[in-house]
């Protein structure tokens, strides 16, 4: 069974950061994720977290300095040392809020990444977080959303994920990206589905509601069902109006308003 969590950097947008997560339960939703929660107290948002009996499904690393482009540090020389100083940052939220997996966002070409920066580091990553009990992953993002990412396709995740060689680093399969860069969603789905740590949706090519547009969602999760995955599914998606208006496409999913 298809199991949805809210992404709240996106969703329930019309209410604060801090009372999204009331909103999403409300709906329905037993999880939730974000970009970032660094801008809140651990425990001030362990506390919304419980008190609308939600999970903590995904948050990512803190990415560098986003208001001037950098989109990630962990394939970018010469960042070593804050990038792992991001990733402890990451764990301390983590565990307040119980949560299983963090996003390493890999950063930008035109800063200068290279691959075996990115592998080295994400080793090294991956060796510390488990110690939390905690996976990372990485996630392809499309360049036209993001010109100069350097994780661009699955290909080169899955290179990247077998150079690492690590048991807690899989894919955060987004295929709402995934259908921009690459397509032939059914099949790369499937062939990818055991590297996969986390899915994410939204519709293509606005990345509004995944009922608005060419992609057709309910023929994909009943894919993912077929295949026995167990994980979360990001709603990683811009509503076109207000968030509860645009839900009706997730009435089957145990999502409602
Ligand atoms: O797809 C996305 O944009 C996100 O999952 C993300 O983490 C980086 O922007
Ligand atoms: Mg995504």
């Amino acid at each position: 069974m298809v199991k949805l969590a809210a992404n709240l950097s996106m969703m329930f947008n019309e209410v604060p950061f801090l009372d999204r997560f009331a909103e999403a339960a409300a709906c329905g939703f037993k999880a939730v994720e974000y970009l970032f929660p660094y801008d809140f107290a651990p425990d001030e948002l362990a506390e919304k977290l419980n008190a609308a009996g939600l999970q903590q499904a995904l948050f990512n690393l803190p990415p560098g300095d986003w208001e001037n482009g950098e989109r990630g540090l962990s394939s970018l020389p010469g960042r070593e040392d804050e990038f792992m100083e991001s990733l402890e940052k990451a764990l301390t939220y983590a565990k307040a809020l119980k949560c299983p997996r963090l996003h390493v966002m890999a950063g930008m070409r035109q800063h200068g990444a290279n691959t075996e920066t990115y592998v080295a580091n994400l080793k090294k990553a991956a060796k510390r977080a488990a110690l939390d009990g905690v996976n990372l992953c990485i996630e392809p993002i499309n360049q036209r959303d993001i010109p100069g990412f350097f994780l661009a396709t699955t290909g080169q995740a899955v290179d990247v994920i077998e150079a690492v060689d690590e048991p807690n680093i899989g894919l955060q399969l987004d295929l709402y990206h995934l259908q921009i860069s690459e397509g032939d969603l059914a099949m790369r789905t499937r062939a990818l589905l055991d590297r996969v740590e986390h899915i994410q949706i939204a519709g293509n090519p606005d990345r509004h509601e995944p009922d608005i547009g060419e992609v057709y969602y309910p023929f994909l999760f009943d894919l993912l069902d077929g295949l026995g995955y167990q994980g979360w599914i990001g709603c990683e998606y811009r509503p076109k109006g207000e968030t509860k208006a645009g839900l009706s496409w997730a009435a089957d999913y145990g999502v409602s308003v």
